[in-house]
């Protein structure tokens, strides 16, 4: 009974993999074969875009599928950013989606010279704060590095996006969508802080992020 079900929601998640990866990619938001995206399924396993696919292409079919061991059951080999997704769920079980890119605004903050370690963007807007919140950086590892993983490990269970250097955005949602959308809010509030450094632009005071924090939670 329980499978025909199962395998009817993992084909709607393959589906919705593709149409998400062509959207961010048709918007410029990741360029080439960079980024990765993935699921966590009911039975702990996951769905995760294959290695040097481009995302603006996903063949749903192909895809790959992970057991909750990270082993491959089936599709291509899936992105070597495996456990670095597998780290962030591990600290996340309210995580069930993970999207990574290399979207040009956020990787441009990942390389200022004096961004807060602890919070590169500043509160800039109300969205930024429902969204993302307080986002840390993540010392640069080579892409793929195992050891990435582990360095993501000790902030992802109280941060939901986090940021790593000279490289991109690593962002968790309670669903694909939730962490689709936290990424665009990310790389539009980047963006923002770009065109306001040097005007000395007017945050939100701290008042008005605890007041959004406790209207509006984030996972
Ligand atoms: O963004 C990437 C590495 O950080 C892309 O890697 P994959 O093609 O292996 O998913
Ligand atoms: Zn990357």
């Amino acid at each position: 009974m329980s499978t025909p079900l199962r395998h009817h929601h993992q084909n709607t998640l393959r589906e919705q993999i593709s149409s998400l990866g062509k959207s961010l990619f048709d918007r410029g938001l990741t360029m080439g074969s960079s980024g990765n995206i993935s699921v966590r399924l009911d039975d702990g396993g996951w769905l995760m875009t294959p290695t040097n696919a481009c995302l603006g292409r996903l063949d749903p079919a192909r895809i790959s599928h992970l057991d909750p061991h990270g082993q491959l059951l089936s599709g291509d080999a899936p992105t070597k950013e495996q456990f670095l997704h597998m780290a962030m769920y591990d600290e996340r079980p309210q995580s069930g989606a993970i999207v990574h890119l290399h979207s040009t605004h956020s990787v441009a903050v990942s390389c200022l010279p004096g961004v807060d370690p602890c919070d590169c963007i500043p509160p800039l807007t109300a969205y930024y704060v429902m969204r993302v919140g307080k986002l840390p950086l993540v010392p640069y590892h080579i892409p793929g590095d195992p050891q990435l993983g582990e360095a993501v490990r000790g902030l992802a269970g109280k941060h939901s996006a986090v940021l790593l250097a000279n490289h991109g955005p690593v962002v968790a949602g309670k669903t694909l969508e939730a962490a689709v959308y936290a990424t665009e809010e990310l790389e539009e509030t980047a963006k923002l802080y770009l065109l306001l450094r040097g005007e000395n632009p007017r945050g939100l005071t701290p008042e008005q992020v605890a007041e959004l924090e406790a209207r509006f939670p984030r996972d």
